[in-house]
This record gives structure tokens, C-alpha cells and sequence, in this order.
């Protein structure tokens, strides 16, 4: 088990020749975003550009192209089709969202054919993240509950089978993969509770890399999360062997692991426990991905400059009041600082 220096780490930056145009750093394709959740959409798609890919997609429902749009000029989108809602309980006058019991119901889910129009797009791209607010469209305990009542089964299963269908297709892809937030609670959900029990042992494409929090981790692995905190470098370790992928365990001092080596990040602080940190992660990994960074370089390189990020982040504007899209601005000065760029005074 090793901590990541900031001397390794620099040697990991990418190369930026001059001779270069926008596809020498790659292209990112990002399958994020729902109804609920399009600051995802938004975080993990600029952070993958702040950090140095040269072209990112966005691909999610209409929805969410439209509103990260409207945010943003920089990012490319390729607006999905989606399915109609299917169970009977929907009142004609409930357009967008709609409210059986205390869920809230995202009628934005992506259709399943959707994945033969990324095609293209699934060929091109020179590093696929999927996941950051793709929506699970239900409780994520409720969607982990294989004693759930058939009725509540029915009930919309957001983005599952269009994740399953792309699961599918991405098996036998080589470019690097980054699953993040709701692509592993489909993974967990796919491995544990599924009602068709998988036939054969579930298989991360090769050069895959997966970013559980400890509860998400403790889904994927059945277990529970203490056991995890517990025995953190243990568990990453695990998980990577038993996957075959790269696994990022976040959290203070977030865990890497390929499955042999462990590296222990010592960056970062309590500013980055706000919501949508770990989809700027998401886009910062899937940046030097599309860069040409290993999975393994490129996972401890995102990890080490997102926690710099948060700390520069926390000096300037205090460990209580960093947001998620001040992480965006800081990422710039993370790169400086393990450049050792001066600061130029104007
Ligand atoms: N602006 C946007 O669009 C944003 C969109 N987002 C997107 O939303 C989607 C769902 O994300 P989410 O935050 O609703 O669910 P999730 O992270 O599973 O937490 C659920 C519960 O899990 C637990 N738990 C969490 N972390 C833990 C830890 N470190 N260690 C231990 N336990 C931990 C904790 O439960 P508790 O421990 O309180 O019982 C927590 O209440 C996802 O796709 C994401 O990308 C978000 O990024 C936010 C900004
Ligand atoms: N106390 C902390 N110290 C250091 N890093 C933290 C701390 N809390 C959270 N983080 C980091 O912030 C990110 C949170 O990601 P995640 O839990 O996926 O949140 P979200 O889904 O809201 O984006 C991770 O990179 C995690 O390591």
C-alpha cells in the first residue's frame, strides 16, 4: 500500500504538445443525467474539459441536453430518445414527474433502443463515463429489495433496462470506462436482487474503473458498510479482483486498487462531502482517460488533483461553503500548483 506523492502524481500529467488539434486529447463520452439529477449531467461533462479532453458529448434524455445547454456552450449533446411511462397509474394531467406515494418517478427514462443510436458514438469516443445521475427512477433501498411487492417492482425502473442494454454493448469495447453513482447500483442491483439471476458471473468490460462510496461498495459487494469502513484497503482490493477493475473507494483518504496494488490518497477534506463532488470526479477521471492515461494513472491522477482541488478550493472560501461547481474553478489551480506554474501577477 502506497500514498500517492505529489512527485508521482506530476509525472502522470499528460503530455500537451503544440502540434495538436482537439482530438489529440480525446473525446469523452458522457452517459449521465436524469430529471433529477442534470447538475450531474452538468458537473461531470465540464470537469471532464477542465481537465484537459478535448471534446465531450453528452448523451441523456432531451430534458436534461436542453438544461445543461442552456448552462453551458462547451459541451456537445446528443439528446436520447425515451420510452413512454408504462403502468397504469399516471393521470393524463402528470407530464414530467409524478408522485405515486412518496416516490418521485422519473418519466424521462431513456428507451433501451437508444443504445443502437450511440453506436457511432460508442465507436469514436476514446473513454465512455456512465452513470452520474442516471437515475435508478426509485428508492435505491426499495430498488436493492428482491422481497419488494411485485406492484412496487412494476413501478418505473428509471434508466435499468437502457443500462443493461448498454452494458451489453459496451462488453466488448477496450476503450476505458468509468461507472459511476447509478450505473453500479444497476450493477449491484443486476448481481444481488435481480429477479432473473444472472446465468454467469457479471463481467466489467477490460479497462474499466468503477467509483464507489462505501454504501455503494457495500451494495455491490452484499455486505455492509461498516465492514467496509472498517477495512477499506481490504475491501477495494477485493472488489477490484472479484470485477476485474480498477476500483476508487472514495472518502477520506480514498482507496485505490487494481487488485494487486493499493494507493491511499492523501488529499482532500470534509468541503468535498457536498452533493455532486463525486460526479466532478466522474468527468476529471474520464478527462485524463481520453488523454491517453492508463485507467490506473488516470484514476490516481483524477483523484489526487480532485482532493487539491478541494483544498484550494476550502482555503479560499472555507471548508463550510465550497460547492460542487466551485471545484470546476479550482481544478485550473490544482493543475498549476503540481505544474509548480507561477502565478503570473497582471
Ligand atoms: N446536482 C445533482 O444533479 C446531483 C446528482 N447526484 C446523483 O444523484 C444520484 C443519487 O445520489 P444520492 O446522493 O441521492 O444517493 P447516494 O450517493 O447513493 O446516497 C444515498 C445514501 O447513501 C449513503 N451514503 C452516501 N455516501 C456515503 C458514504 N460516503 N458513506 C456511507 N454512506 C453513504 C447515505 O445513507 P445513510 O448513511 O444516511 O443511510 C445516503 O443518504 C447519483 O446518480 C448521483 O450521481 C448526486 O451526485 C448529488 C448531486
Ligand atoms: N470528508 C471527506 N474528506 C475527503 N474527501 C471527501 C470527504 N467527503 C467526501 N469526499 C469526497 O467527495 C466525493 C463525494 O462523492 P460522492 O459520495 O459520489 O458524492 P455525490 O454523489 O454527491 O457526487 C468523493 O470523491 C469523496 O472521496
Amino acid at each position: 500500500m502506497q500514498t500517492l506523492t505529489k512527485e508521482y502524481i506530476t509525472s502522470l500529467l499528460p503530455m500537451r504538445p503544440d502540434n495538436s488539434h482537439k482530438a489529440t486529447f480525446g473525446h469523452v463520452l458522457n452517459i449521465a443525467g436524469s430529471m433529477h439529477y442534470r447538475g450531474a449531467a452538468y458537473l461531470s461533462s465540464l470537469s471532464a474539459l477542465r481537465t484537459g479532453a478535448g471534446y465531450v458529448t453528452l448523451a441523456s434524455s432531451p430534458g436534461v441536453c436542453q438544461s445543461v445547454s442552456a448552462l453551458t456552450p462547451n459541451i456537445v449533446m446528443r439528446p436520447l430518445p425515451t420510452r413512454p411511462v408504462i403502468y397504469a397509474e399516471l393521470s393524463p394531467q402528470m407530464t414530467d414527474s409524478v408522485c405515486i406515494g412518496l416516490q418521485s418517478i422519473d418519466t424521462e427514462s431513456i428507451d433501451e433502443k437508444a443504445v443502437i443510436q450511440l453506436h457511432d458514438l460508442l465507436e469514436k469516443a476514446s473513454v465512455i463515463t456512465v452513470g452520474s445521475g442516471l437515475s435508478i427512477g426509485q428508492s435505491k433501498d426499495e430498488f436493492n429489495d428482491s422481497t419488494a411487492p411485485l406492484s412496487s417492482m412494476a413501478i418505473a425502473e428509471g434508466n435499468h433496462c437502457f443500462f443493461l442494454a448498454l452494458l451489453g454493448a459496451l462488453q466488448t469495447r477496450s476503450q476505458s470506462m468509468v461507472f459511476d453513482a447509478d450505473a453500479l447500483n444497476f450493477i449491484s442491483h443486476f448481481l444481488h436482487h435481480s429477479p432473473r439471476k444472472p446465468q454467469t458471473p457479471l463481467h466489467l468490460p477490460k479497462n474499466s474503473i468503477i467509483t464507489p462510496h462505501p454504501k455503494e461498495l457495500a451494495r455491490l459487494l452484499n455486505i455492509d458498510v461498516e465492514a467496509i469502513q472498517a477495512d477499506r484497503v481490504h475491501y477495494a482490493t477485493e472488489a477490484a479482483k472479484q470485477l476485474n477493475t480498477i476500483v476508487l473507494l472514495k472518502g477520506y483518504h480514498t482507496v485505490i486498487s487494481d487488485g494487486e496494488y493499493a494507493f491511499i490518497n492523501p488529499t482532500g477534506n470534509n468541503a468535498l462531502a457536498k452533493a455532486g463532488s463525486g460526479d466532478v470526479l466522474t468527468g476529471i477521471i474520464g478527462g485524463f482517460c481520453a488523454q491517453g492515461l492508463s485507467p490506473l494513472n488516470a484514476t490516481c491522477l483524477g483523484v489526487y488533483l480532485h482532493g487539491l482541488a478541494g483544498d484550494l478550493a476550502a482555503q479560499a472560501l472555507s471548508e463550510y461553503s465550497v460547492l460542487a461547481s466551485d471545484l470546476l474553478d479550482y481544478i485550473p489551480k490544482a493543475i498549476k500548483q503540481i505544474t509548480n506554474v507561477k502565478p503570473i501577477n497582471v
